[in-house]
C-alpha cells in the first residue's frame, strides 16, 4: 500500500504548495481534512495518527500543539514552522548541509524544515566555517530581501487585498529593525557560529523569491582568503547536489545584477561569489516557497519515505 501523507495546515500558503506538489503522485496517498474540520483538534489528531508522514504547515504554537497530539510511535513529522529547528530530538531537514545529514533525516521521525532565510545563510556560511575561512567567532551580518508570500496569508493580504485594513502600497520595507526575529538562532546553531548573526531582512512588492546576502571583508579575515578560494570551498561542498548550484567566478562576473525571482517554482538554490579578493559579496538565491519551504518539505518527505529525492520536484 502507498504511504499516506497528511498536511496539517493544507489551506495555508506553504500547505497549498506542498499539496500541489503531491496531488498527482501515484507513489503516495494524500489525506486531506474536511474544510469545516481543519481546526478541530480531535479530527486533526485522528488524521495525524493514521498517516505515515505528517507535514505541519502551521504557526509555531499550532505546530507544538500538533506534535502533542501524536501517539503513534511510527508517525514521521516534518515541521515547516520555526518551533523545532534548534530543539533536541529533531533533525534539521537540510539534506545538503552535511555529508551525513540525509542519513540522519532518513532515520528520524522528527524532522524540522529549515527557515527560508536560514537555508540561504547556512548554505553559504557553514562550509566556510567548517573550512576555517570564517572563524566561528567572526561577527557576521546578513542582509536579505524576500517576496511578500514569506509572511504567509497575513502578509499576502497586506500587499494584495485593497480591502484589508493593513493594505499597503509600499514598494519595499526593511523590518526586524529591533534585531528580534525568529531566524538568527537556527542560523547560528546550524552554521556553527559563536554569536547570533546580525540579520537585516526586507520585503519587496513582489510575491515570491529571495536573495540572502553575506558581505565579507575578506582582507580582515585571519587567512585573507581570495574570492577564488571561497568559491572553491563552496563548489566542493555541493559537488553532485541537484538542488544547490555554486556559480563559477566567470558566471558571477558576467552578471551585472542578480534578481530574486529566477528560481520561483523550483526546489533549487544558487550560490554566487561576487566581489574582489578584498571584499566578497556572497549571495544565495532561492524561492522562499520552494527550497525555502514546500520544496524542502517534499525533499525531506522523499528521504524519509525512501523515494528518489527529486520525486515531484
Ligand atoms: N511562507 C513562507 O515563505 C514560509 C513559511 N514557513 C512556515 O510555514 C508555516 C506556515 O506558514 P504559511 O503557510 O506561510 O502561513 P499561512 O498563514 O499562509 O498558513 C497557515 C495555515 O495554518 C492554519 N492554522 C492556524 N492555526 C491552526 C490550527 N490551530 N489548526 C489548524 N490549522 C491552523 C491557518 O488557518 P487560516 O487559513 O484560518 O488562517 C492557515 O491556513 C509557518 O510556521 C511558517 O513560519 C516556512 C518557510 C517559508
Ligand atoms: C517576508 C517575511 O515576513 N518573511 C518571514 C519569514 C518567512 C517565514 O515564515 O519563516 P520560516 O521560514 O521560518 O517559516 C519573516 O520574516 O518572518
Amino acid at each position: 500500500m502507498a504511504p499516506t501523507v497528511f498536511i496539517d495546515g493544507e489551506a495555508g500558503t506553504t500547505g497549498l504548495q506542498i499539496a500541489d506538489r503531491l496531488r498527482d503522485r501515484s507513489d503516495l496517498e494524500l489525506i486531506s481534512i474536511a474544510q469545516e474540520k481543519r481546526k478541530d483538534a480531535s479530527e486533526r489528531a485522528r488524521l495525524i495518527n493514521s498517516a505515515n508522514v505528517v507535514i505541519l504547515c502551521l504557526p509555531d504554537d499550532a505546530a507544538i500543539e500538533a506534535v502533542s497530539l501524536v501517539d503513534n510511535p511510527d508517525t514521521v513529522i516534518i515541521d515547516a514552522s520555526t518551533a523545532h529547528r534548534v530543539a533536541d530530538g529533531w533533525v534539521y531537514g537540510f539534506a545538503e548541509m552535511a555529508k551525513d545529514q540525509r542519513e540522519a533525516i532518513a532515520k528520524s521521525k522528527r524532522i524540522s524544515n529549515p527557515g527560508c532565510y536560514p537555508t540561504g545563510f547556512i548554505g553559504l556560511v557553514r562550509p566556510l566555517v567548517e573550512a576555517g575561512i570564517i572563524p566561528a567567532s567572526h561577527p557576521i551580518t546578513v542582509n536579505a530581501v524576500s517576496g511578500y508570500t514569506g509572511g504567509g496569508k497575513g502578509m499576502i493580504s497586506m500587499f494584495e487585498d485593497e480591502a484589508s485594513e493593513h493594505y499597503t502600497t509600499e514598494a519595499f520595507r526593511a523590518y526586524a529593525l529591533g534585531q528580534v526575529h525568529k531566524h538568527p538562532p537556527e542560523m547560528q546553531v546550524h552554521a556553527g557560529l559563536e554569536y547570533l548573526p546580525m540579520f537585516a531582512p526586507a520585503v519587496g512588492r513582489y510575491a515570491q523569491g529571495m536573495l540572502v546576502e553575506l558581505p565579507l571583508i575578506t582582507r580582515a579575515l585571519p587567512n585573507k582568503p581570495t574570492r577564488a578560494a571561497i568559491q572553491s570551498v563552496l563548489e566542493k561542498s555541493y559537488i553532485g547536489e541537484q538542488f544547490v548550484e555554486v556559480k563559477s567566478l566567470d558566471d558571477c562576473d558576467a552578471l551585472g545584477s542578480v534578481e530574486p525571482e529566477a528560481l520561483n517554482g523550483t526546489n533549487k538554490m544558487e550560490l554566487f561569489t561576487f566581489g574582489s579578493d578584498e571584499q566578497v559579496r556572497l549571495v544565495a538565491r532561492l524561492d522562499n516557497l520552494g527550497k525555502g519551504a514546500s520544496g524542502a518539505a517534499v525533499q525531506n518527505m522523499n528521504i524519509a519515505l525512501g523515494f528518489p529525492e527529486n520525486s515531484g520536484l
